[in-house]
């Protein structure tokens, strides 16, 4: 345990600083409030024992510096020496920061004891911290968990509708245009027919690592919508970016070349809705997410492997 002492030495030589080290701390001193500021930010001390008399400044004033000069969370003990034990001057030094006051002349055997009781707290303190910190790290890794789709990797419904509300509105304060693919797998129920289960979902990993890798702006957000639908947030982006980005994930599916002998193509295909629309207060991110659905049901409807486009409202 490191102590800063803060007296001036003048009127009591190294006596404090013996009963530190006496307690087995190492004792770190300053004979004025400059000294001790710096001292203080140099050490970092576990404890400070202040006197409210310094040449340089008042003490209650040193503890209101050294409480502005802690990072957030931070809390060094401080306990104050006065040689009046007035209880004025112990209310003035609670309320400038302090945690405990001692009596001038120090008693060896009292200050133990507060060095004791303070060690305990800082302790107790620091496994607080500790714990809080291994909280927020487990908070954070379950959110990271509880948007991303187990199977695929990709984010989940859940963030899904998150992200898309958050561009919408990011996108309605710049004026811009949103895009929104929705990607499905074309026979994908005759390919787990075919192949089993295990196969299917193989091929939804595949589908959806091309789908990612053809989504390439560090905006663009790939998730899995449904069972076999990827959607896909386009920001920034019209409806004609989104065809150009709709027909690269095409092809990518098609260059997997993942056989389908239960398709007309003999291929894994996809078909794609695309929908773009600016972001307005009476238009929902609901009606891109629809139009798009609509474009897709439509491509499904003349024939599969195709993108068909939607103009949202
Ligand atoms: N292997 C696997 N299959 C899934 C998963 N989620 C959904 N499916 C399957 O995806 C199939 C989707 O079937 P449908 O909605 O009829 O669509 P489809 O057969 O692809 O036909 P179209 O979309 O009209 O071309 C169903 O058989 C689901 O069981 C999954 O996580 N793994």
């Amino acid at each position: 345990m490191k102590i800063l002492v803060v007296e001036d030495s003048r009127y009591s030589p190294a006596s404090l600083q013996h009963y530190v080290e006496h307690f087995g701390a190492t004792a770190v001193c300053a004979a004025n409030g400059a000294a001790a500021i710096e001292l203080y930010e140099q050490h970092r001390p576990d404890l400070i024992l202040l006197d409210l008399t310094l040449p340089d400044m008042d003490g209650l004033a040193l503890a209101g510096r050294i409480r502005a000069i802690e990072n957030g969370g931070e809390w060094t003990p401080i306990i104050f020496l006065s040689s009046t034990g007035q209880d004025d001057d112990i209310e003035k030094g609670i309320a400038a920061g302090g945690d405990d006051y001692l009596l001038k002349p120090i008693s060896e055997i009292v200050l133990g004891a507060k060095i004791r009781a303070m060690q305990r707290l800082v302790l107790m303190r620091a496994s607080l911290l500790s714990l809080t910190r291994k909280l927020d790290a487990a908070n954070q890794e379950l959110t990271r968990i509880s948007s991303i789709d187990n199977l695929t990797g990709i984010v989940n419904r859940r963030a899904f509708d998150e992200a898309l509300s958050v561009e919408w509105r990011r996108a309605r304060r710049h004026s811009n245009p949103v895009a929104l693919l929705m990607c499905d797998i074309d026979y994908f129920k005759l390919y787990n027919a075919t192949f089993g289960h295990q196969a299917g979902d193989k091929c939804l990993r595949q589908i959806a690592a091309t789908i990612s890798r053809h989504s390439e702006r560090p905006s663009d957000i790939v998730a899995r919508h449904g069972g076999e639908t990827f959607a896909v947030i386009l920001a920034e982006t019209t409806i004609g970016g989104a065809l150009m980005v709709a027909e690269k994930i095409q092809q990518g599916v098609r260059d997997l070349d993942l056989h389908h002998p239960a398709s007309p193509t003999g291929q894994v295909t996809l078909s794609i809705g695309i929908a773009s629309a600016a972001p307005g207060f009476d238009n929902p991110p609901d009606d891109l997410v629809l139009a798009a659905e609509k474009a897709l049901y439509r491509a499904k409807h003349e024939g599969r492997d195709r993108v068909c486009r939607a103009d949202a409202a």
